[in-house]
C-alpha cells in the first residue's frame, strides 16, 4: 500500500515539475519574443550589453535548467509508457540522461559566454 502510495506521489512529483517549467518555458518565450519586438537591441553594442545584463543571464539559465527538467521527465515518461521494463528501456533511459547532461553543460558554457563573459 505504502509503495502504492509511494509510487503515485513520484509521478505527481514528475506531473507538476513537468507543468511548472512548461508554464516558464512559455512566460520566459513570450516575453522574451515579446519584449525583443518592442524594443530590439539597435547594435552591437546595446546587444552585448543586454546580454550581459545579470537578470538577463540568470533568466536564460532559468530557460536552460527549466527545458532540461521539462523535456527530461516528459521523454522519460515517454519512455514508461511506451518501452516495456528490460535493457532497451534501461538503455534509453541513459542515453537520453547523457544527452539532456550534455545539453546542460552546452547551456552553462553558452550563457557564462553571453557578452564576452569568458574571453
Ligand atoms: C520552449 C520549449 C517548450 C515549451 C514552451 C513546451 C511546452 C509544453 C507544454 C505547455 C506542455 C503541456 C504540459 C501539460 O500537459 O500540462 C508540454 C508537454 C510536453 N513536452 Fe514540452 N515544451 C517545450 C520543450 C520541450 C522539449 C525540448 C521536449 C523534449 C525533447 C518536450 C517534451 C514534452 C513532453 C514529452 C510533454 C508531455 C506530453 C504529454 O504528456 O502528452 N517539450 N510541453
Amino acid at each position: 500500500m505504502a509503495r502504492t502510495l509511494g509510487g503515485a506521489r513520484s509521478g505527481l512529483a514528475a506531473w507538476w515539475w513537468q507543468r511548472v517549467t512548461a508554464v516558464y518555458l512559455l512566460v520566459f518565450l513570450a516575453a522574451g519574443l515579446g519584449g525583443l519586438l518592442l524594443a530590439p537591441p539597435q547594435d552591437y553594442a546595446q546587444w552585448r550589453a543586454f546580454l550581459a545584463a545579470p537578470w538577463v543571464r540568470v533568466a536564460l539559465m532559468l530557460f536552460v535548467v527549466a527545458t532540461a527538467v521539462h523535456a527530461y521527465v516528459g521523454v522519460r515518461d515517454v519512455f514508461m509508457d511506451y518501452v516495456p521494463r528490460g535493457g532497451v528501456r534501461t538503455t534509453a533511459f541513459i542515453l537520453w540522461a547523457a544527452a539532456v547532461a550534455a545539453f546542460v553543460a552546452w547551456g552553462v558554457v553558452w550563457v557564462t559566454g553571453l557578452g564576452g563573459g569568458v574571453t
